[in-house]
């Protein structure tokens, strides 16, 4: 059968749209059939095949995913590569009625213990249909009506963040990728949730501007000041939160059961910071933001981190910051090259990315879930027509 393509997802990309999705993708075994032809035709594993009872598809009756199941003995191997090379294969013939979640090793799962044979199974995730952008009208009733600190929705089709669950976030992206637009929406949730938001902006434009408008704390550079002076100011502000750390830390050892409101720390363009400043100033931040990053999961301190680029040098040199992260968006193009540095190990090749400002792809990593990496259309949202003008 064609494929058709969702209308909302070809942007720019192509004049030539067909109708909406059909309904196809809807049925189990109508699609566990198509994933097996295609399996058939396009996986090189020493001619076996679905036709020699080789292995079964199964889709899940939660339509969370399918599992590859090997039959047993079979020639080939049960391995990381086959699961990257079935992955290859599934997420291109699924578009756009399934998204498979991106995994970082292969996904084992026990099928039927009671059958040597097929007590084993691959799992591959996937969201239904593909992720859509969310459309924002007015963005103050959304928020009211939709938004807690469990539920940031990002996509429609259900794909929200969970504030509570979220350490540390980054979001990275080239010059124009739309990281300040999708900031800005966060912030703006964030606001409904608590006034505990402290804002880092060196460039002294939009998120010092929204902070203002909010009543929000926010750092900026003083015009004509030098870049030491301002990031001299940044590390006194992380060395009062790392302040609060310890009275939180200390708080607990009595207390253990204390919840303490979270804190959002958001710093817009870390490369502007720490580029251009003295190697101790630049060695003073680094060490700050990794203390926080560290201590911050206990004692609710989360951060926000913006770059255009994220590298050693984005943190000051302290790569510990990164494996805080457990919410990464990287915005604009994706390839090996962009995002080596906060997805080291991941293949981002097979990820069907949509085109167009405010795209991208999201990795969730937290302890309920599995990693898993999904494409990303941040929301659109108009904030000038709501205020008029
Ligand atoms: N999801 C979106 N929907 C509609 N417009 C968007 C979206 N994301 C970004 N834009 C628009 O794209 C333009 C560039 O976005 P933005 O300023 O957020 O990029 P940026 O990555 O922060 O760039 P820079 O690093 O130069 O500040 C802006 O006009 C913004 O309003």
């Amino acid at each position: 059968m064609a494929f058709l393509i969702n209308k909302s997802q070809t942007q720019k990309v192509s004049e030539a749209v067909i109708s909406d999705t059909t309904e196809f993708g809807k049925n189990k075994y109508e699609l566990e059939q198509f994933i097996l032809r295609n399996l058939n035709n396009a996986l090189n594993i020493n001619d076996e095949s679905s036709y020699l009872n080789s292995f079964d598809i199964k889709v899940l009756s939660n339509d969370t995913g399918f599992l590859f199941i090997p039959n047993l003995p079979v020639s080939y191997p049960i391995d990381t590569k086959l699961y990257f090379d079935l992955y290859a294969i599934c997420s291109g013939i699924l578009y756009p009625f399934k998204t498979l979640l991106t995994q970082n090793n292969a996904y084992f799962i026990s099928y039927d213990t009671t059958n040597e044979n097929q007590a084993r199974a691959f799992f591959f995730p996937w969201i239904d249909g593909i992720p859509k952008r969310l459309k924002i009208g007015n963005l103050q009733t959304f928020i009211k009506e939709k938004v807690s600190e469990k539920h940031i929705p990002i996509m429609s089709n259900t794909v929200s963040i969970d504030m509570t669950k979220v350490v540390h976030l980054a979001i990275s992206g080239s010059s124009g990728s739309g990281k300040t637009h999708f900031v800005q929406y966060l912030i703006h949730c964030l606001k409904s949730i608590t006034n505990q938001i402290i804002c880092i902006d060196p460039k002294l434009s939009d998120i010092f501007l929204l902070a203002k408008e909010l009543n929000l704390e926010v750092f900026s550079p003083i015009k004509g000041s030098n870049l030491n002076s301002f990031i001299t100011e940044v590390n006194e502000l992380l060395a009062r939160i790392i302040h609060k750390i310890y009275e939180r830390q200390e708080t607990l050892l009595t207390k253990p059961e204390t919840q303490f409101e979270r804190i959002y720390i958001v710093i817009d363009e870390l490369l502007a910071l720490v580029q251009g400043s003295s190697k101790q100033a630049r060695e003073a931040f680094s060490q700050l933001l990794g203390t926080i990053a560290l201590l911050g999961r206990q004692t609710n301190i989360s951060l926000i981190l913006l770059s255009q680029r994220f590298d050693a040098t984005a943190f000051g040199g302290n790569t510990a910051v990164r494996e805080q992260i457990n919410c990464i968006c990287i915005l604009g193009e994706i390839n090996a090259n962009t995002c080596q540095f906060l997805l080291p190990n991941t293949n981002v090749d097979n990820i069907v990315v949509p085109t167009g400002i405010g795209t991208g792809i999201i990795k969730f990593t937290d302890s309920e879930h599995r990693t898993h990496i999904m494409p990303l259309l941040t929301p659109t949202y108009d904030i000038r027509k709501e205020k008029g003008t």
